[in-house]
């Protein structure tokens, strides 16, 4: 049994080459070190192509490293596969279309050994009522969730998710999530990548930040959110260049009437500052969301790191904030 000190998952340094077709390789997951210790949820969040599927698939044995180390449950990740203790809800997988949903569970649920019993593992996924509809004739969520059913049949610890919800409207998104909640809250160690930054923030104590191969952020997803320049401050401010060019801890400002919203990298000190040197008034703050986290970190890693050059967005980058509905990052 895993205690909390004791990664479930341990990686070190590790290494996935493709050819890059051009005569060289490059690194799809390029020096990735991480652990995941029991019950802890954790959102991979990346760009397409950013390696989360890599490293997913070489969690689970199905993608060999080109270099470093990987041991899941203390052992190579095949065994712990093969032992039952990880359960997999992958982007495509072979699902066969003349089989009724609750034919599939029942022959996947007939290769292990201490099973799930069917009608639990067809409830807790949400298709006990579509049980006798053949899989070909099911939508992409439905079979997302007869997935999500087969994934609980070997009563895993540790569930890797890549993208589970892709395919799924925003009802039946947060229906996923609701049920995978309560299977995280009852001790399952939940892996999951996705584009969706609201499921990290909703979801995912933890979030670990991809980008071209690399973990460029890792951390309590409410931190890695706050890594973006801290948060947005409001006021109302008829200020000159002059005066916005003195302010301390500004990264960029964006003017609509008479309301200034400064995005900057200590909120405290620059709203002590406008309200005691500055006529400034009607403050309000926001904390940055976690796709602004998302697009200046990735940015960052693009540029070079220039973070705190002070700028004024234009009006098309305002509004950046947290949004209603499930977006996806840029692709
Ligand atoms: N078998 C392969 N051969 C060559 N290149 C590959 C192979 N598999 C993945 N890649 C490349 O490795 C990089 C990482 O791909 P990967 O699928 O891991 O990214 P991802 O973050 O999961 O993206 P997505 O969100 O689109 O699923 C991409 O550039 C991809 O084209």
């Amino acid at each position: 049994m895993s205690t909390a000190q004791e990664p479930i998952v341990g990686i070190r340094d590790l290494r996935r080459s493709y050819p890059d077709g051009a005569g060289g390789t490059f690194d799809a997951v390029d020096g990735v070190s991480l652990d995941f210790v029991a019950g802890e949820v954790t959102a991979v969040l990346g760009p397409n192509g950013a390696g989360k599927t890599t490293l997913m698939d070489m969690i689970l044995g199905l993608n060999a490293p080109s270099s470093g180390e990987i041991s899941v449950f203390g052992g190579a990740p095949r065994q712990a596969v093969r032992a039952g203790r990880v359960g997999a809800l992958l982007q495509t997988g072979g699902l066969l279309p003349d089989l009724t949903v609750k034919e599939t569970v029942q022959i996947i649920a007939a290769l292990h050994r201490h099973s799930l019993p069917v009608t639990e593992a067809m409830e807790t996924a949400g298709i006990a009522q579509i049980a006798d509809r053949r899989v070909g004739k099911c939508s992409g969520g439905q079979q997302q969730r007869l997935r999500f059913a087969l994934a609980l049949l070997p009563r895993p610890d540790l569930m890797i998710l890549d993208e589970p919800t892709a395919g799924m409207d925003p009802s039946a998104r947060h229906e996923f999530w609701d049920r995978m909640r309560r299977q995280a809250d009852s001790g399952t160690t939940v892996l999951f990548a996705t584009h969706y930054l609201e499921e990290a923030e909703q979801f995912a104590r933890r979030t670990v930040l991809m980008h071209q191969g690399r973990v460029i952020a890792d951390g309590p997803t409410a931190e890695v959110q706050q890594r973006a320049g801290a948060a947005h401050v409001t006021v109302t401010w008829a200020a000159s260049s002059a005066d916005l060019g003195a302010l301390p801890h500004v990264i960029s400002h964006t003017v609509q009437g008479s309301r200034i919203t400064f995005r900057t990298d200590d909120a405290d000190s620059l709203a002590r500052h406008l309200l005691t040197a500055t006529p400034a008034a009607h403050l309000s703050v926001r904390p940055a969301s976690l796709e602004e986290a998302f697009m200046l970190l990735t940015g960052e890693q693009d540029s070079g790191g220039e973070q705190n050059s002070s700028r004024q967005d234009s009006p098309s980058q305002q509004g950046t904030g947290r949004q209603a509905a499930p977006r996806r990052t840029a692709r």
